[in-house]
């Protein structure tokens, strides 16, 4: 019975052993793994540029993956559709004696009229070929591009006219959507999802990885965030470029931009983030090149002293370059000058575009690895400097008479 006893005990001690082993393997692997949390409002970009981890630094997207996308561009498809023959009805509402220009051709009017009707994109059955041809039509129809030359009015997403243009394609009944349709897909963000990548297989940055969470942007998400707010080594902030004419889709009162700058100045205050960098993701630049040479950015009030000089590609450069400006002014005006510890760097980004997302986030990784190494030796510094410290207290505690 003593033999049995022992041997329970043996197996116990065993198996305690294992678990904590298995404990310090993870608390070490723990340590070498970097919070970073993409933030920013609503539509900004955080989903798509967390689906470029997925295809740049994991597995991709498989077909069922792929598959899974297909109702939500249908209910894309419908919903930018809706909203353009909404937008007809509202305009020609408004405008009185030119409104001709927002009434859809005859052939056109039936299918617009049913359309319309429909309460939810997500309630409309899927996309089929018929549907698809006189959403093509609608389309087409000089009224619709009337009304989406004033998309900023509209609430409209940014995948219409690539899905639009691409409607009959979509709607095939052997479709599965590509690559670049997922990274259009737009959905909006409810909770919070987080993933884990390396960025780089270079040998310095051996053991390094990264969690990345994502959450909604919308005002009504945002309470969720403070969940996530300990520990965190960089904020990726997003900033759609495009959004300076666009109010925001939960207060049509509030300019996007307006929004963006308060979050940004609102997130840099928060004492959680005193050592954390910001790193500012200015997106949708494909969006801004075309709409800076359209609309001025005085469009937004805090851009309002901004003077455009020519219609050339200088002059959307020298446009961003002013924006870029403005972030750092924020930055600035909400960090006291003595907190050195924490880095701010601003990236010009597409997020639906591959090669763009690639190269920001081998810049992403350089700042952070720097910041990891000066942190590293601040560490080993401050160890050497109490242990001299002790030795010079020591000594005087020897001479002591
Ligand atoms: N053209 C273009 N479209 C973009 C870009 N980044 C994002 N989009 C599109 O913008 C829409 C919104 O992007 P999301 O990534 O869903 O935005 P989000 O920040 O996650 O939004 P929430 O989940 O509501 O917080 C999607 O249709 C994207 O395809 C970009 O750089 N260029
Ligand atoms: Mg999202």
């Amino acid at each position: 019975m003593g033999a049995g006893c022992t041997k329970v005990q043996s197996q116990e001690e065993a198996e305690d052993a294992a678990i904590k082993r298995n404990m310090e393997i993870e608390a070490k692997r723990e340590q070498k793994v970097l919070k970073l949390l993409l933030l920013g409002a609503g539509e900004s970009g955080k989903s798509t540029i967390f689906k470029q981890i997925k295809v740049l630094f994991q597995t991709g997207f498989d077909d069922p993956e792929r598959r899974s996308f297909v109702p939500v561009i249908h209910a894309n498809v419908y919903q930018s559709i809706r909203t353009l023959l909404m937008g007809c009805k509202e305009f020609a509402e408004r405008e009185g004696e030119s409104s001709s220009k927002y009434i859809l051709l005859p052939e056109n009017q039936n299918y617009g009229e049913r359309i319309a009707e429909v309460e939810s994109p997500e309630g409309c059955s899927l996309l089929d070929e018929d549907n698809a041809l006189k959403v093509q039509n609608c389309w087409k129809d000089p009224a619709i591009q009337a009304a989406y030359l004033r998309g900023n009015e509209l609430q409209l997403p940014d995948c219409t006219e690539f899905f639009l243009n691409n409607v009959l394609r979509l709607a095939a009944q052997d479709y599965i959507p590509s690559q670049e349709d997922i990274l259009f897909a737009r959905q909006q963000t409810t909770g919070i999802v987080e993933t884990e990548f390396s960025p780089d297989k270079d040998p310095k940055n051996k053991g390094v990885c990264y969690r990345l969470f994502d959450v909604g942007g919308q005002r009504n998400e945002r309470r969720k965030w403070m969940h996530l707010f300990d520990g965190v080594t960089a904020i990726i902030f997003c900033a759609s470029l495009s959004e300076y004419d666009q109010t925001l889709l939960e207060d049509d009162k509030q300019n996007r931009m307006i929004e963006t700058r308060e979050l940004l100045a609102w997130l840099l205050q928060q004492p959680w983030f005193e050592n954390t960098s910001f790193l500012v993701f200015l997106n949708k630049f494909d969006i801004f090149q075309k709409k800076a040479l359209k609309v001025p950015l005085s469009a937004c009030d805090w851009f309002q002293d901004y003077q455009p000089l020519t219609t050339n590609n200088q002059e959307i450069e020298r446009a961003y370059r002013y924006v870029e400006r403005k972030f750092k002014k924020i930055y600035e005006e909400n960090t006291a000058p003595s907190n050195i510890q924490r880095q701010f760097r601003t990236y010009r980004t597409t997020a639906i575009d591959e090669g763009i997302i690639k190269e920001t986030f081998r810049l992403v990784d350089d700042a952070l690895t720097i910041q990891r190494l000066i942190q590293e030796m601040l560490n080993v510094l401050h160890v050497l400097a109490c242990s001299s410290l002790e030795g010079v207290f020591l000594a005087c505690e020897w001479q002591r008479p």
